[in-house]
């Protein structure tokens, strides 16, 4: 068996709780995700890894903006924080992972691509910013971060807080594509589309401009995994299922459910934009552009998950 799989590690995954920010603390989160991948590759899978940024990314522009304030530094374009968090975190998962495999003596090469996203610049999610990023805040925090910044837009999102939301385009080409896929044929387990890809647009002459925005990770993964057709779509997160009722006392964890099954879950708002949204339309993307199956789940449940023991599976 040598089936292609891509597994999308969320961005929040990594930060568990406020308190778990620091570079350490995510080193050691991605270390104990980065086991679970290598149990898969050890079955014998073929695995690309793609990952999330949303706090990360908004941890650098937060940085980038006090130090801007405080000292005049020139502040980070967003498009930028984004390039510098998919380099942060995908040496994070490159080298974990390089170690975990040269542990269990096994002889796989391991690498991270600097992706970039083409996007449309009229893209109509740049009117409405949708994408949270950064750190949680309380309702008050949120109101009095509004008044200090009239031009940011706060969301609450999934019952765990309020943060700062900014705009992201749908993706509709990976730039560096044909690089990916020669090196999943020469067996690399590659790390791509971090943080969703540096989002750019095609210029005239097919000169590349980067856009301030972030991209979601969730539609990156689906149209990576369209583009090397790969055979499983396997989203992981903060959750070990998915739920409807999803936070109230009546929640209940979907196990296997089939495409119209979940878009009637879609249009009934079980799931909320910015979350489980984006990784539930990347899921029914992949499998209408013959992926063949999507799992949900958190990372510690990967193997369980694939063997059909854990997870959410949605399925043609
Ligand atoms: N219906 C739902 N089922 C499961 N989780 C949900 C649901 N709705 C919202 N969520 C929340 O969405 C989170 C996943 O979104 P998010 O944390 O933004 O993703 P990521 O892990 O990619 O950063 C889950 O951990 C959970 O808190
Ligand atoms: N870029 C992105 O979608 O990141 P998260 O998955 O961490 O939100």
């Amino acid at each position: 068996m040598n089936k292609l799989v891509i597994v999308a590690i969320g961005g929040n995954s990594l930060v568990k709780d406020s308190g778990s920010e620091s570079i350490q603390s995510q080193q050691e989160a991605v270390a104990q995700t980065v086991e679970h991948i290598a149990d898969m590759i050890q079955e014998g899978y073929k695995v690309v890894v793609t990952h999330g940024n949303g706090p990360q990314v908004g941890f650098t522009l937060q940085r980038s903006e006090i130090a801007n304030e405080v000292s005049g530094m020139p502040a980070i374009p967003l498009v930028n924080c984004v390039a510098d968090t998919q380099g942060g975190i995908g040496y994070l998962i490159q080298q974990a992972l390089i170690n975990e495999l040269t542990k269990r003596q096994i002889n796989k090469k391991v690498v991270s691509v600097i992706t970039q996203v083409e996007i449309n610049e009229h893209d109509p999610n740049f009117i409405n910013p949708t994408k949270p990023v950064g750190s949680f805040f309380t309702k008050e925090q949120a109101e009095a971060m509004l008044v200090e910044h009239p031009d940011w837009k706060m969301v609450e999102d999934s019952g765990r807080g309020y943060r700062r939301v900014v705009p992201s385009p749908k993706p509709i080409d990976i730039v560096e594509k044909e690089a990916i896929k020669s090196l999943i044929d020469n067996d690399y387990v590659v790390i791509a589309v971090g943080g969703g890809g540096i989002p750019v647009v095609k210029k005239e002459n097919n000169v590349y401009e980067g856009v301030d925005a972030v991209i979601d990770k969730d539609f990156a993964t689906s149209l990576l995994a369209a583009q090397v057709n790969a055979d499983s779509l396997i989203i992981t997160t903060g959750v070990p299922r998915v739920f409807i009722n999803f936070g109230k006392p009546e929640q209940q964890a979907l196990e296997e459910i089939t495409v119209e099954e979940t878009k009637q879950h879609v249009q009934d708002n079980q799931f909320p934009p910015g979350s489980m949204l984006p990784k539930i339309e990347a899921s029914l993307s992949f499998l209408e552009n013959g992926g063949h199956r999507v799992i949900i789940t958190n990372p510690e449940s990967l193997k369980e998950a694939i063997n059909n023991q854990a997870g959410t599976h949605i399925i043609n």
